[in-house]
């Protein structure tokens, strides 16, 4: 009996052990499991982090008309809002963002008040990033080519790539392109009647090569830029709807303009004196911009090596900066006699649009 006894306790014993391992054994295989999924967890959040990175560089270089000019602003980019949401984020402030006098504490996302419209080459980067100085400047550091080619995407998805701006700042953004895309001024116009349009101009010719420089760059088997100008070479017709040309038609794509906007709502900047004073030009910008003339001859320096102004000291950084090696670069030199055939085409052209500009901007 005692030994029955005896038997029957270690088999319950044995049981005890069996239980207590199994137990053990599931608690491990849970802890196991809690492990792995901490871990997926990790990869997955550390994939969405970089995949964020990924796709804003992405947007970025979508978003120009050359990924090495976005690169050569990196630095720049301090305004860039990150990967865009295609979902609306909530625009108005809470009542606790907004102070006694009802202005916003709170930076928020606007629609644009003001826009660099053209024209491609024409110094249209180097405007930006001298506006940039500006405190009541916000200016989005890429090229959304919202009007002209992202236009279906919406209002809100604009909106949401403009960089946080304060009550009484001015939000702007630069797309060269918008100058010459024939659906695009009405577009504008029914975003706002109000907002204030900039162009940059540049001899039409020296534009052209410009144009033509940044093509052969990126496609270096194209043709000679003699050989494209041309219709018929043996009659010396110009191929005026060839793109770098076409762009140059100033006047023409300015009646186009003048059609939704009076000419007040337009400012016309010299590339060429952009160049040669550029204080000199961004002061008559932000007086067109109501702003009071901040940026001045102080936050510039002619770099002889790189043949440009260039800024002291750009926005977010304390060392002096030039633009990247895509702006202000060698041209390709041309046949003087087809310069002067390109000259003689433009000239017509270039009065016609002297007299809607109410000045002459001293083109050959
Ligand atoms: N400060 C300064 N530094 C460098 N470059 C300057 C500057 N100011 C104006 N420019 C001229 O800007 C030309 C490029 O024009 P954009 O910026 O409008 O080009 S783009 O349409 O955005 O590609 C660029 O054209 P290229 O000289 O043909 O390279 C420059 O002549």
């Amino acid at each position: 009996m005692a030994a029955f006894h005896h038997h029957h306790q270690q088999q319950h014993h044995q049981l005890q052990q069996q239980q207590y391992k199994q137990q053990s054994a599931e608690l491990r295989r849970l802890l196991q499991r809690l492990t792995v999924a901490s871990s997926l967890s990790l990869l997955c959040f550390s994939l969405v982090y970089i995949l964020t990175g990924c796709c804003q560089s992405d947007l970025q270089v979508e978003n120009s008309q050359t990924g090495a000019q976005v690169r050569d602003f990196v630095a720049y980019e301090r305004n860039w809002t990150g990967l865009v949401p295609l979902q609306p984020v909530p625009q108005q402030p809470g009542p606790e963002e907004t102070n006694s006098s009802g202005r916003e504490w709170t930076a928020a996302r606007r629609l644009p008040q003001a826009l660099i419209i053209g024209v491609k080459k024409g110094g249209t980067r180097a405007l930006l990033e001298f506006l940039r100085l500006h405190p009541d400047i916000r200016a989005l550091g890429s090229e959304p080519h919202f009007f002209d080619r992202h236009y279906a995407r919406g209002l809100d998805w604009y909106r949401n790539m403009m960089p946080k701006a304060l009550d009484g700042q001015i939000v702007m953004e630069k797309t060269p392109r918008y100058f010459v895309t024939v659906e695009t001024p009405q577009r504008v116009r029914s975003m706002s009647r109000d907002v204030k349009l900039i162009v940059v101009v540049r001899d039409p010719v020296t534009r052209a090569i410009s144009d033509y420089t940044q093509i052969i760059s990126k496609t270096p088997d194209i043709p000679a830029f003699e050989r494209l100008v041309f219709k018929n070479r043996t009659t010396g017709q110009i191929d005026s709807l060839w793109s770098p040309l076409w762009i140059g038609l100033y006047a023409h794509h300015l009646e186009r303009w003048l059609t939704w906007f009076p000419r007040t709502q337009i400012h016309l900047v010299s590339g060429e004196r952009l160049i040669s004073d550029p204080a000199g030009e961004v002061g008559k910008v932000q007086d067109f911009l109501g702003l009071q003339r901040i940026v001045t001859d102080k936050h510039f320096y002619f770099n002889k090596t790189k043949g440009f102004p260039c800024l002291k000291k750009p926005e977010g950084s304390s060392k002096p900066h030039c633009l990247g090696k895509t702006k202000g670069r060698m041209h390709a030199s041309i046949d003087p006699a087809v310069m002067q055939r390109l000259r003689d085409f433009y000239k017509p052209h270039n009065q016609r649009f002297y007299q809607m500009a109410g000045q002459d901007f001293g083109w050959q």
